[in-house]
């Protein structure tokens, strides 16, 4: 499998607080990896570090091409968009914004890829909670990044409007993207991820996939692997 990045013996310390405690991560073509961990455990701070936003205290991250950054897209969990406009009119804005120049036609085509094909003059604030995550997914997919970033792209949403996300995901993961994306849902993740990598007080704490981590903790479910993970952490 090609590596799109590798991040080696990663170190970030706040002030005087580390965070990170030499974080080692590959993420591969074509997977869906999963990120877990409690909140504070330095996941954010990771991702930060692998997309070039912040600068790590020690540590490398070599990246598969040049320039990677044009070839990134980045879901955060804000709604990226103008609530009073239509989900196309948001298309249009977000690729004038990038410079991009596509007709309308294409940014119909990239709306219909996320399932958003009847919706692309409905306003976006009108939009039901799983639309404005997939419109959300959609402008990330502009410029037809090779590898994605989602966080939490189902935080808050139903079980339908997560189910349609993540069908989503698969279909963006079979069509060759790399997908890294974090939840706290560990069912969810067991579903999604090719593989798992689980971070705990800046330490990479397990990491492989979720048959193997069953197998290796002799758990039913990853859930119980994170609470066995996590039990010293108050
Ligand atoms: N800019 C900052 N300045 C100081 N401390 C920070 C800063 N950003 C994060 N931290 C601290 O670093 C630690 C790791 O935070 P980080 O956001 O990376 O965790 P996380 O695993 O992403 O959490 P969550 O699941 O809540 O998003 C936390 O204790 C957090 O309070």
């Amino acid at each position: 499998m090609q590596t799109m990045v590798q991040a080696s013996g990663i170190q970030k310390a706040y002030g005087k607080r580390a965070v990170l405690h030499g974080i080692d991560l590959t993420i591969g073509k074509g997977e869906v990896l999963a990120i877990i961990g409690p909140n504070g455990s330095g996941k954010s701070t990771t991702l930060d570090i692998i997309l070039g936003l912040k600068k790590p205290d020690a540590g490398t991250v070599s990246y598969w091409r040049e320039n990677p950054a044009s070839h990134i897209g980045v879901q955060l969990q804000s709604t990226p968009f103008f609530p009073g406009f239509s989900a196309l009119e948001n298309m249009r804005m977000f690729a004038a914004f990038y410079g991009l120049k596509l007709s309308d036609k294409e940014l119909r085509a990239q709306l219909e890829r996320c399932g958003l094909g009847d919706a692309a003059g409905t306003r976006a604030d009108r939009m039901s909670g799983g639309q404005q995550k997939r419109l959300a997914i959609a402008m990330t997919l502009m410029h037809r990044p090779q590898l994605l970033f989602l966080d939490e792209p189902t935080a808050a949403l139903d079980p339908r409007a997560r189910k349609e996300i993540r069908g989503l995901i698969q279909t963006l993961a079979e069509s060759g993207a790399s997908i890294v994306f974090t939840s706290h849902d560990m069912e969810e993740v067991h579903k999604l991820a090719t593989r798992v990598v689980m971070i705990c007080e800046g330490r990479v704490e397990a990491s492989g996939t979720p048959d193997e981590l069953l197998a290796k903790y002799d758990a039913d479910s990853l859930e119980d692997i994170y609470i066995q993970l996590t039990d010293h952490i108050q």
